[in-house]
């Protein structure tokens, strides 16, 4: 049998202000710190190992790892930083408040920009100063592979082939692979591994800095997924993480 650990990286200062973040490289709070201490500390009390970390190239990512390997000490792990599990761009809606765009557009509105499979919120200009066409850390990537917007499905489109082309050797060598990641490239993959309708994934709230296990069978076909911890909080920090988009 085959395992995998994700966590969602821990609350960031836009979590907290509710506001949609997309590829914006916001930092974690003091809670969200907290939460990435306690993940490292809850897998080291089960007595997790890993030989192999992957994070997106997010700060509020990276950190989550770097908190969580430095309670279970195993900082010195290998990492890969792959952009393709960076959070799903939000497009023109990064920096907004989710509560003032459900006052403004209404609650549905709001959850068919944050949760449907294949509307994508509206797109950035290409000369926003919001996008990050100029940023150096997607210096190897042309233009067009850098999202202006994206839904669900385009997030899937960039998360799978990280799936196929990394994940999957690596768990194939027989390495035990720890992903931090964000809500929605969580999503995105829950989808394709557990065949989520893309009516049912609209549902599906993925909460900050609890380490969600994987269990896979020789073939890789997944054969569960549960929360370490407290199944009840996480399913309270999960709804909790619904109603954000609530006016
Ligand atoms: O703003 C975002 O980028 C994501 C995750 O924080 O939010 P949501 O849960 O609304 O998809």
């Amino acid at each position: 049998m085959h395992k995998l650990v994700l966590i969602r990286h821990g609350e960031s200062i836009w979590n907290l202000e509710n506001r949609f973040t997309g590829w914006t490289d916001v930092e974690l709070t003091p809670t969200g710190v907290s939460q990435a201490m306690a993940a490292g500390r809850l897998l080291k009390a089960e007595g997790w190992e890993f030989d192999l970390c992957i994070t997106s190239v997010l700060k509020r990512a990276i950190h989550t790892l770097h908190y969580a390997l430095d309670e279970m000490d195993r900082i010195w792990l290998p990492v890969i930083k792959d952009w393709r599990l960076n959070e799903r761009h939000y497009g023109a809606l990064q920096g907004l408040n989710k509560a003032d765009m459900a006052r403004q557009y209404g609650e549905e509105q709001v959850l068919i920009w944050r949760r449907s499979y294949d509307v994508p919120p509206p797109a950035l200009d290409p000369a926003d100063p919001r996008g990050q066409r100029g940023d150096p850390r997607y210096a190897a990537l042309a233009p067009e592979q850098i999202p202006l917007t994206e839904c669900l499905k385009d997030t899937v489109a960039r998360v799978l082939p990280c799936w196929n082309d990394t994940i999957v050797p690596a768990m194939r060598r027989g390495q035990r692979v720890l992903i931090s990641a964000h809500g929605n490239s969580i999503r995105a993959l829950i989808k394709h591994l557990d065949g989520i309708s893309d009516a049912d994934i609209v549902g599906l709230n993925i909460p900050n800095g609890i380490p969600l296990v994987y269990e896979f069978d020789d073939e890789l076909r997944p054969l569960r997924r549960y929360y370490l911890g407290d199944a009840a909080a996480a399913e309270a920090a999960a709804a909790a993480v619904a109603r954000q988009g609530k006016a």
